[in-house]
């Protein structure tokens, strides 16, 4: 039986001195799958995460958890049985810095009705996150490991890591996305990486949602949003006759070749025009819709 968790958002909305950091969001994350929350920095991202692990109050509107053991819809804002079962990892830690890893450990072991101690000590191993330590006496990319350990360990059924892997050095990153998707994979559960390293989770994601100024952009499944765009490569003449009327996203060009990145359809007979000019067509990057979406530079 899975334990995943549906979240919804009705008209959500958090306001920071009237300003808004969240403006009328109506998502729904489906249950099982790892999300991509991107948006440039101040966009709301953390915002949101915060009020989806009911760390926060909205202002208006209401996010609902529903489904796995929890049932029918529910606040997670100062609600235990909810809380419980959703993890955030912020890069702040959110952990008393006085105690030793052990006893954060031991802290979580005692909280997280789905805890897994044999998954923490192995990711702690592999981590090399000291046991005996103090928290506040690790390094932050530690600290960022840490982070990842408990909430990988905790096996909530709704994860959060909001940029919370950041701090680790490529090594370690790519050590903890080895490790999520093994164990989402064995026990899968509802994900939602934010962060506005696009490239580097992208591989992962199967969702995205994007937001822009505490505005939803869009919300799609990656294949879906993929399909928006095409990448054109080939013979650089060829490539910028085939590319005109096109909007370009991106452009890249090494000797005689060229890559240019478009949006926009491209039916069967512009795709038999392409092959029959010597082009390669390919699924457009989320990097390169991300940068156009949002008005970011890459
Ligand atoms: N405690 C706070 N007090 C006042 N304003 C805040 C507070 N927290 C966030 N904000 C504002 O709300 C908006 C959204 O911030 P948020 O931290 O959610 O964005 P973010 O997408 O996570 O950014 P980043 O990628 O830089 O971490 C920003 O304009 C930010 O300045």
């Amino acid at each position: 039986m899975t334990t995943a968790l549906t979240v919804r958002t009705e008209n959500l909305s958090v306001r920071f001195a009237g300003v808004p950091a969240l403006d009328r969001l109506d998502l729904r994350l489906a249950p099982g799958k790892i999300h991509g929350l991107l948006g440039r920095n101040g966009s709301g991202k953390s915002t949101l995460a915060a009020v989806l692990a009911g760390f926060r109050r909205p202002d208006e509107g209401r996010v609902l958890i529903e489904g796995g053991d929890l049932g029918t819809p529910q606040e997670p804002y100062e609600n235990a049985v909810v809380t419980s079962r959703v993890c955030l990892i912020r890069e702040s830690g959110d952990r008393p810095e006085a105690v030793s890893v052990k006893q954060a450990i031991a802290l979580a072991a005692a909280l997280r009705p789905y805890w897994d101690a044999d998954l923490a000590g192995d990711l702690l191993d592999r981590f090399e996150v000291p046991l005996n330590k103090k928290i506040q006496k690790l390094s932050r990319g530690k600290k960022s490991a840490l982070g990842v350990v408990l909430g990988l360990a905790s096996r909530a059924p709704l994860t959060i890591f909001d940029e919370s892997y950041l701090g680790m050095d490529v090594p370690s990153r790519n050590l903890f996305y080895d490790a999520l998707l093994a164990d989402y994979t064995e026990v899968p559960r509802t994900v939602v990486l934010s962060t506005h390293l696009v490239s580097e989770v992208s591989a992962m994601l199967e969702e995205v949602v994007i937001l822009d100024n505490g505005r939803l952009v869009t919300q799609s499944p990656v294949d879906a949003l993929r399909g928006r765009g095409a990448s054109i490569v080939g013979p650089a003449a060829a490539v910028d006759k085939f590319t005109a009327g096109f909007t370009v996203l991106a452009e890249e060009r090494l000797g005689g070749t060229k890559s240019t990145t478009v949006l926009g359809d491209l039916d069967p007979a512009l795709l038999a025009q392409a092959t029959a000019a010597g082009l390669e067509i390919g699924p457009v990057g989320l990097q390169d819709l991300f940068v156009h979406l949002t008005g970011a530079r890459s």
